[in-house]
């Protein structure tokens, strides 16, 4: 479960989110969408603990500052970072090291071959376009097999097999019971995908819908309703 409770972040004057609180259960889908700049990178980052913040998250009950808490989570920023003198291969062995996770199972293998990085594993970090930088960076963070995964722009720059992988993967965790948000302003993509949604505009959460809620709602009307048409 991933747990939000009055997060509020400022650069400088500028209040970049105000107040959010939210929460998503185990095995559900949390989606943050909202227009570019509505805040969303924002709070992805402060749960990753990229940002000093007010306010309080939870990772399964845990404070996301603590180290217990970051050896559950998993993050993949909108730009991938990568080693550049460490191969595809090495970047996930680094993983393993770095959070102690045996590959008894050849799960690296798994991820490699789901995502069409096995031909690629000798490269390094800089030889790799970015689509397959993005691809490398979500297999990092399934290494660790997350109980909690943030996911920041996952779909953009991702080719169409990848993006069918990725929400292959996402439906796959979610069955697992892993709890995950995941922010877009692509509200195609994430159609079939999402448990709960919260809208998001101008920093604050506008709109909170459970599937359940929005079963008879068109969620591109809500949306556009709520931010006023703001697609940028
Ligand atoms: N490093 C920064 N310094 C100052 N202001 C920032 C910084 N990063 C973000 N902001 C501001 O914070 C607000 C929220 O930005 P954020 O990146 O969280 O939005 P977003 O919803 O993720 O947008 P996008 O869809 O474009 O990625 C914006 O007004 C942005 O200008």
């Amino acid at each position: 479960m991933l747990e939000i409770k009055n997060l509020t972040k400022k650069y400088g004057k500028n209040i970049a989110v105000e107040d959010v609180s939210l929460t998503v259960p185990d095995g559900n889908v949390g989606i943050l969408l909202g227009p570019n700049g509505a805040g969303k990178s924002t709070i992805i980052k402060s749960i990753a603990g990229l940002l000093k913040f007010s306010g309080m998250v939870e990772i399964q009950g845990i404070a996301s500052r603590r180290i217990e808490a970051k050896k559950i989570f998993g993050y993949i920023p909108e730009m991938p970072a990568l080693f550049d003198a460490l191969t595809v291969r090495e970047h996930l062995e680094y993983i393993c090291k770095a959070y102690d996770v045996n590959n008894d199972d050849n799960y690296m293998d798994v991820l490699l071959e789901r995502f069409e990085l096995t031909d690629k594993q000798d490269k390094l970090g800089n030889e790799l376009s970015k689509g397959m930088m993005q691809k490398v960076s979500i297999c990092c963070a399934l290494m660790i097999r997350p109980k909690v995964i943030l996911f920041d722009e996952p779909m953009v720059g991702l080719d169409p097999k990848a993006i069918k992988e990725l929400k292959k993967t996402i439906i796959e965790l979610k069955n697992n019971g892993v709890t995950i948000l995941l922010s877009t302003h692509m509200l195609e993509m994430v159609k079939e995908l999402w448990d709960v949604m919260f809208i998001m505009n101008k920093g604050k959460i506008v709109g909170k819908y459970t599937k359940e809620d929005a079963k008879d709602m068109d969620i591109d009307d809500i949306f556009f309703q709520i931010t006023g048409g703001e697609t940028e």
